[in-house]
């Protein structure tokens, strides 16, 4: 009889743990159906760690982004996420989730810069606005903060009422970051935050991420391994939908414990 069960699976997945005190978010058998039967992510378990950057590798089509927008609920118009996403002792996947007011909580950036076609001001501010903050000194000050933290005040502190679509590809970027940063968040998750930049650009976005982990717990999507190597302090491999390994990037890069991933570092597929 035909053995249909892919030659992955039979390698033991090697996925780290953390004390739960540490953990800011987890997963429990994550699965994503597209279509209501067609299943593209296959009962992810992770945690990930409070403060650092984790990075989720593999290769294209590999489920990575599909997981990553089910941390904060992106997928809900367009799959069937089953299993938890537990994040402070609440199931965030279940229907009753304010998705709003979670998605300030756990905020995403986008692979292309995406500002609203407004200011850079009204950039930071419009979200606020439209939760009823009307005090503007409170306003420039959360201006001033976030885009600070975005490492884009110095570059456009002078011109808070140019329009976001008039700066360069890496500064909407930041400017996109220091969006998501004016709510607050604990969670950042990254699809792809620099493959739209030059290499310069790049670097920039790569610095201000790791200035921004002393603060923010962030989990981003990267095809570019180089990236998660200079930046991640965890990486992910997934592989078909599968999570094949997570551990310390450290591990990952110098001693992955499975065939598949050390092939994927070592470039042979992807
Ligand atoms: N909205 C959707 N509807 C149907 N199928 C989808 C949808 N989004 C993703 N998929 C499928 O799910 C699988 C995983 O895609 P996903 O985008 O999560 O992979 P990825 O690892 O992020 O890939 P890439 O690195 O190329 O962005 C792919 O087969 C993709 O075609």
């Amino acid at each position: 009889m035909e053995n249909k069960t892919p030659s992955f699976t039979k390698e033991q997945p090697h996925i780290i743990n953390f004390d739960k005190k540490d953990c800011i978010l987890s997963t429990k058998d994550l699965s994503v159906f597209y279509g209501g039967t067609t299943q593209k992510l296959f009962d992810a378990s992770l945690q990930f760690k409070k403060k650092t950057i984790t990075a989720l590798i593999g290769g294209s089509g590999s489920g990575k982004s599909t997981f990553l927008r089910c941390l904060n609920r992106m997928n809900d118009k367009v799959a069937r996420v089953d299993g938890e996403i537990n994040y402070h002792g609440l199931d965030i996947n279940k229907s009753n989730i304010n998705v709003y007011e979670l998605r300030k909580n756990i905020g995403m950036v986008f692979q292309r810069p995406n500002p609203f076609p407004k200011s850079i001001r009204d950039n930071i501010t419009y979200a606020l606005i439209a939760d009823g903050e009307r005090n503007k000194k409170k306003l420039d000050q959360i201006v001033e903060e976030s885009l600070r933290a975005a490492a884009l005040w110095d570059e456009v502190k002078d011109n808070l009422n140019k329009s976001a679509l008039a700066l360069s590809g890496g500064q909407q970027q930041r400017l996109c970051i220091a969006r998501a940063l004016a709510l607050k968040p604990e969670v950042l998750l990254l699809d792809e935050p620099a493959s739209a930049l030059d290499p310069v650009s790049t670097s920039k976005l790569e610095d201000t991420l790791k200035q921004l982990r002393s603060d923010y717990s962030m989990i981003m999507v990267t095809h570019n391994m180089q990236q998660a190597s200079r930046i991640s302090d965890y990486t992910a491999f997934f592989h078909l939908g599968h999570v094949i390994e997570y551990d310390t990037t450290a591990n990952i890069f110098t001693n992955p414990q499975g065939k598949l991933t050390e092939d994927y570092i070592r470039g042979s597929f992807g």
